[in-house]
């Protein structure tokens, strides 16, 4: 096994939701050089629950990994004795989420993993817990020791970088200042060239209406946008806009664009997620290590019925391997 890079992190997400079900689907096929931070309690009782012909094996360290075909390995990071209450917010699998985030972020910097995916979390579990994040993307910038990150939703057709992420829309408004533009700006340049557009086309959504009209429905595309779009052009980079949101994704998907900066969560996550949940993939760029997810959530009025599709959380391994070649090409 010499030579080999470590293996993947696989956070098991939310116990009480479909996480460990897809994550096991996806590991029952066999092959992946994954370890799955997460409880070897709720992984084992999925796998009988689903009538899987896998075991499941407790590792204490990511190069104690065998990856034995009908076999996935867990790190346990959680204080779980018995599953979970399926289908219902649980402030256990809330700790225990956000306990194997912080396990596998530790994992990677240290380089033992040579990136995270992630199982999806509930937002509300986690605060029924106690713990104050609002998603994945701030828990690894914080954990990480970034600043500047941005929460990318891809699939083979379009990409999208979002200005804001996980607050009202209120205040979303407000945190769309220059900086946060130029920062977005920025990060979709990066993010398309890691996906392999040597020079990517970023294109800019406005805020309002018909991208404001020309000040008739709002003036942040002449006050903010359109600046900060001038000042990623003087730094080199390919962005232009701002354009209606209403149409930009329809143009990137006709090839005109590589990436399209949204303005706010729902602008840029509807195009990705409308073309199909299991086609997308979440990425947060900007950490100083590979981490993507599926683009759905906990989905608790299905959990524990085994029909969950694992088809984005393959997606999203498929990205990460092809993130972590791209990262160590570079390097
Ligand atoms: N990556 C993540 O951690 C992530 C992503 C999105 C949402 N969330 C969180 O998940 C929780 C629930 O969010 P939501 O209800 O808005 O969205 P959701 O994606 O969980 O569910 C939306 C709909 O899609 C269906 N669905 C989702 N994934 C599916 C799959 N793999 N197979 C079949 N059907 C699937 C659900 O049954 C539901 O009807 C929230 O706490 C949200 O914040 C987490
Ligand atoms: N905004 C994401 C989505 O709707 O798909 C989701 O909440 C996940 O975000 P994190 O990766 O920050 O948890």
């Amino acid at each position: 096994m010499k030579n080999m890079s470590p293996p993947l992190a696989l956070t098991m997400g939310d116990a009480s939701g479909i996480g460990p079900e897809i994550v096991a689907k996806v590991l029952a096929k066999g092959g992946e050089r994954v370890v799955v931070f997460g409880s070897h309690v709720v992984m084992q009782d999925i796998v009988r629950r689903l009538g899987l012909n896998i075991e499941v094996q407790r590792i204490d360290a990511p190069d104690a990994g065998r990856f034995q075909p009908r076999t996935i390995e867990v790190i346990d990071t959680t204080r779980i004795v018995e599953p979970p209450p399926i289908g219902q917010i649980s402030a256990i699998s809330g700790q225990a989420a956000f306990d194997a985030i912080v396990a596998a972020i530790a994992a990677a910097k240290d380089a033992d993993v040579s990136g995270i995916v992630t199982a999806p979390i509930n937002k509300e579990a986690m605060a029924s817990a106690g713990i104050r994040y609002p998603g994945h993307t701030e828990i690894l910038a914080d954990y990480g020791g970034v600043k500047r990150v941005a929460m990318m939703l891809a699939n083979d057709d379009i990409r999208t970088v979002l200005v804001t992420i996980h607050t009202s829309l209120r205040k979303a408004i407000e945190q769309g200042d220059f900086d946060a533009q130029m920062s977005a700006i920025r990060l979709a340049h990066e993010g398309g060239k890691a996906l392999g557009f040597p020079t990517p086309r970023v294109a800019v959504a406005g805020l309002n209406p018909h991208a404001g009209e020309g000040g008739l429905f709002g003036d942040e595309e002449t006050r903010i946008i359109r600046p900060a779009i001038d000042a990623a052009r003087a730094e080199g980079i390919d962005a232009t806009g701002p354009y209606p949101g209403d149409t930009v994704f329809m143009q990137a998907r006709q090839g005109r664009f590589d990436v399209v900066v949204a303005q706010y969560h729902d602008q840029g996550l509807i195009p990705v997620k409308y073309l199909g949940l299991e086609k997308g993939v979440n990425i947060t760029l900007g950490l100083p290590f590979v981490r993507t997810s599926p683009d759905h959530g906990t989905a608790f009025d299905i959990a524990g019925r085994g029909i969950a599709d694992h088809a984005s959380l393959e997606t999203a391994l498929v990205y990460a391997k092809r993130l972590v070649a791209a990262q160590t090409k570079t390097n």
